[in-house]
């Protein structure tokens, strides 16, 4: 997208994007914030009004912008009230409104008026193709700037419009062409001969498309032509449109009120070089007791390792997504006492706190009790990230919930198909810490920290602690722990996932998606202790989010290289700082690739570049609904990093928080899961189908647990970072195993996968949910058991 002369606006102008659940719509969002920054743009899913009410806000619009969208245009169910905008103008009174038409609406606008639309030879997702202008020129051609070189553009599409022959016969011009190999000339842009329509085929709106902002620019021109000739009265601006479903988020916090009398941070720093992990005998923490999280920075671009200090005032917040009907309740547990803390067998004081709105209410529920427990901030350290919150994990199935599908979880306890998850382990499994232990390996910097009362005696014993450990001879050469005798592993079927790319292509080539990441769980059954078994994957395996999570019932092991979302501690003035770091594309290191320049020439191929990028246009979306307008940007495209035993493909996306809105990190966590690097786009009918392809039987749907999460933090303070739980074991404590096989040990469940695109084989697919498995799996058991 190249940001091309703002277009003049005479008067404030509002505009009308209609939704087709696509999640590139806050792309065109922006680049249309970019041109007219002070107009209003309601946007709307395609099934949210009535026809009726549609055409009584119609004429209130300078203009339309119908976007993209999964599925067929002639499918009710994807198109939704869409083919009404064209139908506009035919009754008495109506005057057409200028609407430009993106990818499927497109594809809408020429079914409307007698084309067809098919699918393509081979579907392009994410590929970058020249446009090619027909020699004819009319006045409708001015869409496209004449004279200037025609431009890259990125498509996302399966299915193609298809005018009949001789056009003259349907009343669309072609605007512009583009070519490929594989589907020779397709129609890439229209215009209808003598109403304001206007559509392409392609994403100006897209990251890599270039004249994005130019066609938009010319179209307002196109389009404000059209409204002065007819006297359409633009100006009238007293559009309330009440909607069934909002698009954007509202913000979780209802008041930003502060609390009445905060909290103190008590805190050591001191300048010394310690492994998190030697912290653990140190501080004298029980790893196999109910409650241990340790988060990592093993690799970069991690810096910090955080561990909370278990303490008898620390709550354990849980929440399970309960089947239809059922009431949502939140779960706070205090250990109370420090035997609670340590031993699983005394129970903990559990208070529960039932929720209205389902997933929303949870959220809003953590939103607000970190705003009451926001402490005074100028006590501690404004450079260290947590100073004592919320540590744990959130499922993919929240995000899933989130998006409006049902889980169709039943009353009847069972696992559910797919492997991922327990019948009944929480969806969000979250400790409130109050005392922890934050070292920023970059610095060699301790910082010991407290928000409980009069916790200075604590605080200084820890720091004396450290400090006396630290003036012992080290441990000669850390060993890795053995494993136990009896490991037993059970991996995907390599032909029922080939069976299951398949398929996935199948829904590609069909417009359904742009891009399937498809995943498989696979069974690990070992008597080693959880905290050995974590040893040996953060040495054989050191990541930039490694961790060690022990929530309850709940062990999570991980060793995740992905950054699902961070944001800053929001400072005097200045807006806090929103990252993703989505990952498409893998390569595993081997003698042929063994160096970063070998890696980019490998990864620097269509089918990589083009998962990324579309996983890049979907963050993209997803962080500019918390956004403050025209703040998000990609400072890194599909940069190769190194790790251990790959290598990846990583970008980075930023924008600055929409404060003003009150929008906290928090929204943007919500906004973002389930990660669309693990779901693919357009996420909500990619994560549809992925549930249909990962179950297992009639009407059971595949669920991953806490695999495809997200698992971090957020600090009272402000900050918060949380990662993509891939590389990663978790254990639901033992609740699926047979009876008599108890004492075989514990099962860890692996999941690993990777994303499906029409460019993908069966095999190479396989292939690469092997390796990513394999990083796990050879870090924990070693090599032989693949
Ligand atoms: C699905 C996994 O990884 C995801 C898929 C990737 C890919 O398709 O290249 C890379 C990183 C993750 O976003 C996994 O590790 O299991
Ligand atoms: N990006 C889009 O709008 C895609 C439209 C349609 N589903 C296709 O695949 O061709």
């Amino acid at each position: 997208m190249t940001t091309d002369h703002p277009p003049a606006t005479p008067h404030p102008i509002s505009i009308l994007l209609l939704d087709s659940y696509d999640s590139y719509t806050f792309n065109l969002h922006a680049l249309l914030r970019s041109l007219f920054p002070h107009t209003d743009i309601h946007v709307l899913h395609n099934d949210s009004i009535s026809p009726s009410e549609l055409r009584k806000f119609l004429p209130t619009f300078d203009f339309v912008v119908v976007g993209p969208g999964p599925g067929h245009p002639g499918v009710k169910g994807d198109i939704g009230i869409i083919p009404e905008v064209w139908g506009f103008g035919g009754r008495q009174g109506e005057v057409p409104v200028p609407v430009l038409g993106v990818c499927l609406g497109m594809q809408s606008l020429c079914l409307h008026f007698g084309g067809a639309v098919m699918r393509l030879h081979t579907p392009k997702h994410g590929q970058i193709s020249r446009l090619e202008y027909p020699p004819a020129t009319t006045t409708t051609s001015l869409l496209f700037t004449p004279h200037t070189s025609p431009p890259n553009v990125v498509r996302y599409h399966s299915l193609h419009a298809i005018l009949p022959h001789p056009p003259s016969s349907i009343p669309l011009t072609p605007l512009a062409y583009t070519s490929d190999p594989e589907n020779g000339r397709v129609l890439m842009a229209v215009a209808h001969h003598s109403l304001p329509f206007y559509a392409v085929q392609y994403h100006p709106e897209s990251i890599s498309s270039e004249g994005g902002a130019s066609l938009i620019s010319n179209f307002w021109d196109l389009a404000r032509g059209w409204n002065t000739d007819t006297g359409r009265d633009a100006g009238v601006k007293s559009v309330v449109i009440e909607a069934k479903t909002e698009v954007k988020p509202r913000p979780l916090l209802l008041s930003s009120s502060p609390p009445p009398a905060p909290r103190r941070v008590t805190v050591r720093k001191l300048q010394t070089h310690i492994c998190p992990l030697s912290l653990i005998p140190i501080l004298g923490i029980d790893t196999a007791a109910p409650y241990t999280a340790l988060l990592e920075s093993l690799a970069t671009p991690g810096r910090w390792s955080i561990l909370a200090v278990p303490s008898s005032r620390m709550e354990h917040i849980t929440y399970r997504i309960p089947p239809p009907s059922s009431p949502h309740v939140i779960s706070i547990a205090h250990p109370g006492t420090a035997e609670a803390v340590a031993r699983p067998a005394v129970p903990d004081t559990v208070q529960e706190v039932q929720v209205d709105d389902g997933v929303e209410g949870v959220h809003k529920y953590l939103a607000h009790l970190m705003q009451a427990r926001k402490p005074d901030l100028t006590q501690g350290y404004e450079e260290v990230p947590f100073c004592g919150g919320l540590v744990g994990y959130m499922t993919y199935e929240m995000g899933v919930a989130g998006l409006g599908i049902d889980l169709l979880r039943s009353e009847k306890a069972e696992a559910p198909a797919g492997g991922g998850g327990a019948d009944d382990a929480p969806d969000v499994n979250m400790l409130f810490v109050e005392r922890s232990v934050v070292v920023d390996t970059l610095t060699n910097t301790v910082y010991i920290q407290s928000l409980c009362e009069d916790d200075a005696g604590w605080v200084d014993d820890v720091a004396a602690k450290i400090i006396q450990a630290q003036s012992q001879p080290p441990p000669s050469s850390p060993t890795v722990p053995k494993l136990g005798r009896r490991v037993e592993v059970k991996t995907p079927n390599k032909a029922k996932y080939e069976a299951d790319v398949r398929t996935a292509q199948e829904f590609l080539a069909a417009g359904e998606s742009y891009e399937l990441c498809l995943t498989a769980q696979t069974s690990l059954r070992t008597s080693t202790p959880a905290w050995s078994l974590y040893q040996r994957l953060r040495q054989t395996n050191p990541a930039p989010y490694a961790a060690y999570l022990k929530l309850g019932e709940v062990t999570v092991l991980s060793s995740s290289p992905e950054r699902a979302v961070s944001w800053t501690r929001p400072r005097d003035g200045q807006r806090s700082v929103v990252e993703l770091r989505p990952i498409k594309g893998t390569v595993r290191k081997s003698s042929s690739v063994e160096t970063i320049e070998d890696a980019q020439i490998v990864l620097r191929n269509p089918k990589d570049l083009a998962e990324n990028l579309m996983i890049v246009d979907l963050i993209r979306h997803d962080l500019t609904l918390v956004s403050a307008p025209s703040t998000v940007h990609v400072p890194h495209l599909m940069r190769v990093e190194e790790y251990s035993h790959l290598f990846q493909l990583v970008s980075v996306v930023r924008g600055e928080l929409d404060g003003d809105s009150g929008y906290v990190g928090w929204d943007a966590l919500r906004g973002m899961v389930p990660a669309g690097s693990m779901t693919g786009a357009p996420k909500k009918r990619s994560v549809e189908i992925l549930r249909e392809l990962e179950g297992e039987g009639k009407g059971r749907k595949g669920e991953r647990g806490v695999y495809s999460g997200v698992m971090g933090y957020w600090s009272v303070c402000g900050a918060g970072d949380w990662s993509v739980v891939i590389r990663t074991a978790v254990n639901y404590g033992n609740r699926r195993v047979r009876p008599e096989d108890e004492d075989e040990g514990d099962v860890w469940w692996i999941g690993a996968g990777g994303a499906v695109t029409a460019l993908s084989t069966p095999e190479g697919e396989e292939e690469e949910m092997r390796v990513k498995l394999g990083s796990v799996l050879r870090g924990i058991v070693g090599d032989g058991c693949m």
